[in-house]
C-alpha cells in the first residue's frame, strides 16, 4: 500500500482523485478547517450516484487541515502527493512542502499537480532543489460537482488520468493513470478546445442571464457560436499541435456532448469562476485566438466571448486590472472589436444582432 497524499479535498481532489487511490492509504489536507472537520467526522462519502454508474462509497481517507503537525507528518511520509487546490494556490505550498522534505527520512517522492492550465508545475519548481522530487502534471477531463450540504460529489463516469512520464521519470502503478509522452500538447488541446468551449458556453450564457450551464449549452445561438468557433479552431489547432483532422473532431465532439448533457447539473458560476486567470495569455480565450492569428484565420464569435468574459468580469467586480490590459497581445483591430462588442452587450443588444451589426 502507498501513503498518498491529496491536498485540495475538493471537488477534483475528492471526487475524482480519490477514486484511482481506493485501496490505498489517503490523506486529504485542505485550509478550509470544516471541511476537514466533517471528512474527520463522517468517515467516508459517496461519488457517481446517477443513473450511469453505481454509487462509489469512499472511506479509505484521513483527513487533517494543511498546517496541521499531523498534515506535516503525513506529507514527510507520502509516496505520492497530487495537489488539486486551483493554480492560483499553488505557489503558496511550496514552503510547506519544502517544510515536509526537510523531516523527511525516505527517499523519492512523486508530486503530481492536477488542475487546468498550462505549466503548473512551475509554481512548484523550487521543490526540486531536492533530488528526491519528481515533479510532474496530471489532466482532469472528469467533471465533479460538490453536493450542497454535503461530501458527496457528483461525478461523470470518466476514470482517466493522464500524467507526464517524461517529467515524472517513471510510471505510476495505480490503475487508469495514463502514462502520456506528450502531456504538453495535450494540456494545452485540453484548454484550448475544452475549456474554451467551456468559456464560451459560460460568458455567453451569463450574457444571456442563465444559470444553468447545460441549459446554456444548448441554447440555439450559443450553439451557433460553439459551431462556428470550432469550424475554424479545430483546423488550426490540427495544425498547432500535428493532429489527425478526426482525432480533433472527435475530441471536440466529446466536449460539446459533455457540456449539453442536462444530467451533469452544472452552473455558470462554478465555470465563470477566476475570470481573470481565465482572461491569462495561455489560457482558453486568448490562446485560441492567437492560434487562429498563426494560421491566417479570425473568429467574431470568440472576440464576442472575450468581451463577455470582461462583461462578466465588470458585473461582478472581478477583473484585476484595467480590461485593455489583458489583451494587449491581440492585433489592434480585434481589441477595437472587443470594445465594440462591450458597447453592445452594455446596450443589452442580442448575441445575433451583436454580431450581425
Ligand atoms: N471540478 C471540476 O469539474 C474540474 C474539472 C477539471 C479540472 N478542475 C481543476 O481542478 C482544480 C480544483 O478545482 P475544484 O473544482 O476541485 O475546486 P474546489 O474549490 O472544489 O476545490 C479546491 C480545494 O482546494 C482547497 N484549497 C485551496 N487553497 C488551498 C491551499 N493553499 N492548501 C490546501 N487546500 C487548499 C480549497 O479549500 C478546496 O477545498 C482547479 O485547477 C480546476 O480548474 C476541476
Ligand atoms: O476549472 P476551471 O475554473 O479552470 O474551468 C471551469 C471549467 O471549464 C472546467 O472545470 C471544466 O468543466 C473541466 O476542465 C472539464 O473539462
Amino acid at each position: 500500500m502507498s501513503n498518498i497524499v491529496l491536498i485540495g479535498a475538493g471537488q477534483t481532489g475528492r471526487g475524482y482523485l480519490n477514486r484511482f487511490f481506493k485501496d490505498e492509504k489517503v490523506t486529504f489536507l485542505d485550509i478550509d478547517s470544516e471541511l476537514i472537520e466533517r471528512l474527520q467526522q463522517e468517515k467516508k462519502y459517496n461519488i457517481f450516484f446517477g443513473k450511469q454508474r453505481e454509487t462509489l462509497t469512499l472511506d479509505n481517507f484521513k483527513a487533517y487541515t494543511v498546517d496541521s503537525k499531523q498534515g506535516l507528518d503525513a506529507l514527510a511520509q507520502a509516496d505520492l502527493v497530487m495537489i488539486s487546490v486551483g493554480q492560483k494556490n499553488l505557489d503558496s505550498l511550496v514552503p510547506l512542502i519544502q517544510k515536509a522534505l526537510a523531516i523527511r527520512q525516505k527517499g523519492d517522492v512523486d508530486i503530481l499537480t492536477a488542475e487546468n492550465g498550462v505549466h503548473t508545475k512551475n509554481y512548484l519548481i523550487p521543490l526540486c532543489q531536492d533530488k528526491r522530487v519528481h515533479l510532474a502534471e496530471a489532466i482532469v477531463f472528469c467533471t465533479t460537482l460538490k453536493q450542497e450540504n454535503s461530501l458527496d460529489v457528483f461525478s461523470e463516469d470518466l476514470d482517466y488520468l493522464p500524467y507526464d512520464v517524461v517529467s515524472l521519470g517513471h510510471q505510476l502503478p495505480y490503475k487508469h493513470t495514463v502514462a502520456e509522452k506528450n502531456l504538453s500538447s495535450l494540456m494545452q488541446r485540453k484548454i484550448y478546445t475544452y475549456n474554451c468551449l467551456s468559456a464560451v458556453v459560460t460568458y455567453l450564457g451569463y450574457y444571456k442571464g442563465y444559470e444553468e450551464y447545460a441549459k446554456a449549452a444548448n441554447d440555439p445561438e450559443i450553439t451557433m457560436c460553439t459551431d462556428n468557433i470550432l469550424q475554424k479552431l479545430n483546423a488550426c489547432i490540427c495544425k498547432e499541435y500535428e493532429i489527425d483532422v478526426d482525432e480533433q473532431a472527435k475530441f471536440s465532439q466529446m466536449a460539446v456532448a459533455k457540456f449539453q448533457n442536462k444530467a451533469i447539473v452544472d452552473t455558470i458560476e462554478r465555470n465563470a469562476r477566476d475570470v481573470d486567470r481565465k482572461l491569462g495569455e495561455n489560457e482558453r480565450i486568448l490562446a485560441p485566438l492567437c492560434i487562429l492569428k498563426k494560421y491566417g484565420k479570425q473568429s467574431d464569435e470568440l472576440l464576442l466571448v472575450a468581451a463577455c468574459a470582461v462583461y462578466y468580469g465588470q458585473k461582478t467586480s472581478t477583473l484585476l486590472k484595467s480590461f485593455e490590459k489583458y489583451f494587449e497581445i491581440l492585433p489592434k483591430e480585434w481589441f477595437t472589436q472587443i470594445v465594440d462588442y462591450l458597447k453592445k452587450l452594455d446596450n443589452q443588444m442580442t448575441i445575433i444582432e451583436v454580431l450581425s451589426v
